[in-house]
């Protein structure tokens, strides 16, 4: 199955869901308009890390992005994994991601799971506790945040029924940039799976972030790489792939579950 995405790597502005929300609209529309199946969104991308007033800016139970992105799906007839959004639900904020397929329904919810102390993520907001698994055009896929690409362990759990595509959204530093370009590589080796890796651009306050997203194939080879600029980045892929690198180092056949400890 062939597939062609668009990674919108957007300039966030800082606790401002107005102008993030238009920008997002303005390069979805964009991407849309270059006969892609998939927009990519990076983490948190209607308000960035302004926590301290997620009181004020939070989406509540993320009605008003779900609205914005189920429209905006199936008027232009892509799948979007829309990122992450700040979704309020009584009083509680988790980092949440959202799928939509092409008839605009929201397939898919998951809240990141491993929140990062560096930036006090875990005196704001409340971790998920599911895993990120989804079917989009029949394909077995799987999105997880930012931080999650540093737990191997957890990344495999996705992997383990035939999963083709893991999608990664992020706000990554550019201080990090190379652990996020070195962590990306590993996943799509040790899991033979294409990684789609969206982060962000521009800075805020407390960060300047890195970009760089990426589109690798299952033998870790980088098939797109945005700059450090906002910009949207394209690639299209076959994901039988995935089927021809599996058979030729069959790891999910060789692995031995029975030693590892974790
Ligand atoms: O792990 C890192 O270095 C960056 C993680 C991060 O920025 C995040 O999870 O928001």
């Amino acid at each position: 199955m062939k597939q062609s995405y668009a990674l919108i790597q957007m300039d966030i502005a800082f606790g401002n869901p107005e102008r993030n929300f238009q920008q997002a609209e303005k390069m979805i529309r964009e991407a849309a308009a270059n006969n892609i199946t998939t927009v990519v969104l990076p983490e948190l991308w209607t308000t960035g890390y302004d926590l301290t007033r997620l009181e004020d800016i939070a989406d509540d139970n993320a009605s008003r992005s779900t609205s914005f992105l189920g429209k905006l799906a199936s008027e232009l007839h892509i799948n979007i994994v829309a990122g992450s959004v700040a979704k309020r639900v009584d009083h509680q904020t988790s980092n949440t991601l959202l799928v939509f397929n092409r008839k605009g329904e929201l397939i898919k919810q998951y809240s990141k799971a491993h929140l990062f102390r560096l930036m006090d993520e875990e005196k704001h907001l409340v971790e998920g506790n599911s895993d990120g698994k989804f079917v989009l055009d029949d394909e077995k896929s799987a999105a997880v945040i930012c931080y999650d690409i540093r737990f191997p362990e957890w990344i495999r759990t996705h992997m383990l029924d035939n999963t083709q595509v893991l999608y990664v959204v992020a706000e990554w530093p550019k201080q990090r940039i190379d652990h996020w370009r070195a962590l990306l590589i590993s996943r799509a080796i040790e899991n033979q799976c294409f990684v789609i890796a969206c982060n962000r651009a521009g800075s805020d306050p407390n960060n300047q972030f890195g970009g760089q997203s990426m589109i690798i194939g299952p033998w870790g080879e980088v098939i797109a790489e945005a700059s450090e600029e906002e910009t949207i980045l394209y690639g299209a892929v076959d994901l039988d792939e995935v089927e021809k690198i599996r058979s030729t180092i069959p790891i999910f056949t060789d692995r031995r579950p029975d030693m590892y400890k974790l």
